[in-house]
């Protein structure tokens, strides 16, 4: 167990922020949503020059997920083969309004869904031609993440990306529309006969222009795809493409791609980031923990804890130099006082000169000052006991880069 000194943080006396929604509300709402075990949910939103694939990929990827039946794909091919445009057969699983089936184009913004393991998306397709961009706008600003589709096949890439084409166009939209998670699929691949040359050249050819408009490379990733056959949706099964790719598959890319979605709260267990205002990054450090004003993470610099020794070959003194890892955290640190060995639950021997391998005992550990600190003030570390908070309680002590102890 793990006694704190008495190194507390002072709590000034304003008042607390309210809170926006009320305590048991939002228990209670949590409590739901884990029964419900609900998917996360994301908006994708399509965008991409005019024929560059954005139907017929989602369309394909739709079938290949289960989303569109057969009989619906057939039906849609043979509606299409009668406008005579059976290449874009599959785009109709998307372009569902008469007017688009008509022109051959996506027009208006077409609303599906669909899911990965973890993640269920609303799928918003943006029409590529100019006069649609309004509808391209009222998709893509409700949107998490955004696949822009290029058309790999010889002229039509730079066609797309040059000067009058809507790829920058597109990708400088999103961006100002708040996306930062991109999807670069460059379609068609089929057509280049799977150059690995060309899909290099594509993406040297947009990052820098990507990365200008504010996508940072991180957040981008470039998947190799042919929309038609449905190579590399769903299975990335096509030998040519192999021979040189081991990337992921587009679904593959969806399942795992992080959206940044605005939560109002979050629960224990999940991964957020949080954006602080109105404090000076200087104060922040690794290990710093975010608490409640009434209810702060005491701050230590010595204290109590019981530990087990591991198997090592010299036994521990008091006054070591050791490094503690806590949490985050990593900081130098001693064993200040060997208090006593615990054997079955109760005080073996009080004050042992040293700690053998094996052994339990209750410690007394000391931070230290990292050897190039300049700081004059005692270091100290967020913890609390292991009784309230287990991952807060729990230490590992290493000496020269070998674990030596662990407790809490
Ligand atoms: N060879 C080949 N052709 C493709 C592929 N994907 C799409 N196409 C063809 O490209 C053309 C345009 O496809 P669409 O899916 O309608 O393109 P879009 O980007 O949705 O077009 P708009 O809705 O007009 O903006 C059609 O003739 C498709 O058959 C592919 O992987 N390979």
């Amino acid at each position: 167990m793990l006694g704190l000194d008495d190194e507390q943080v002072k709590i000034d006396n304003n008042p607390l922020p309210a809170m926006s929604m009320k305590q048991a509300e939002l228990i209670e709402k949590i409590k739901q949503e884990e029964e419900n075990e609900a998917k996360k949910r994301v908006s994708l939103v399509v965008v991409g020059h005019v024929d560059a694939g954005k139907s017929t990929l989602m369309g394909r990827m739709l079938y290949e997920l289960g989303e569109l039946s057969d009989k619906e794909k057939t039906a849609n091919e043979r509606g299409s083969q009668k406008v005579g445009k059976s290449s874009f057969a599959l785009a109709w699983g998307l372009d569902a309004l008469g007017d688009e089936r008509d022109r051959g184009v996506t027009i208006d913004i077409a609303t599906s869904h669909f899911e990965t393991a973890n993640r269920a998306f609303t799928l918003l397709d943006a029409p590529g031609h100019q006069d649609f961009i309004p509808n391209m706008i009222s998709g893509a600003s409700q949107a998490d993440l955004a696949l822009l589709v290029v058309d790999a096949s010889p002229g039509e890439f730079e066609a797309g990306f040059d000067r009058g084409g809507q790829t920058r166009e597109h990708a400088l939209l999103v961006r100002a529309l708040g996306v930062r998670q991109l999807i670069v699929g460059v379609n068609k691949m089929d057509v280049v006969e799977w150059s690995q040359d060309r899909f290099e050249d594509i993406q040297e050819y947009m990052k820098p222009f990507l990365q200008a408009a504010g996508f940072a490379q991180e957040k981008t990733v470039f998947v190799p795809v042919a929309a038609m056959a449905g190579v590399n949706l769903a299975q990335g099964d096509e030998p040519k493409l192999r021979a040189w790719y081991n990337g992921p598959t587009l679904v593959d890319i969806l399942a795992i791609e992080r959206e940044e979605e605005t939560v109002p709260y979050a629960s224990a267990g999940q991964n957020v980031n949080l954006y602080l205002a109105g404090i000076d990054p200087i104060h922040l450090s690794i290990g710093a923990v975010l608490c409640p004003l009434s209810d702060p993470v005491p701050l230590a610099t010595k204290f109590t804890a019981q530990i087990l020794v591991f198997d090592i070959a010299f036994p521990l003194i008091a006054g070591v130099p050791l490094e503690l890892f806590h949490h985050s955290n990593n900081v130098p640190a001693t064993l200040s006082k060997l208090i006593n060995v615990i054997s079955k639950g109760t005080t073996a021997k009080q004050n042992p000169r040293v700690l053998q391998k094996g052994v339990h005992a209750e410690v007394e550990i000391t931070l230290r000052a990292p050897p190039q600190s300049s700081s004059t003030r005692a270091p100290v570390i967020p913890l609390e006991p292991a009784h309230i908070n287990k991952e807060m309680g729990r230490i590992l002590l290493r000496r020269g880069g070998e674990t030596v102890a662990a407790g809490e």
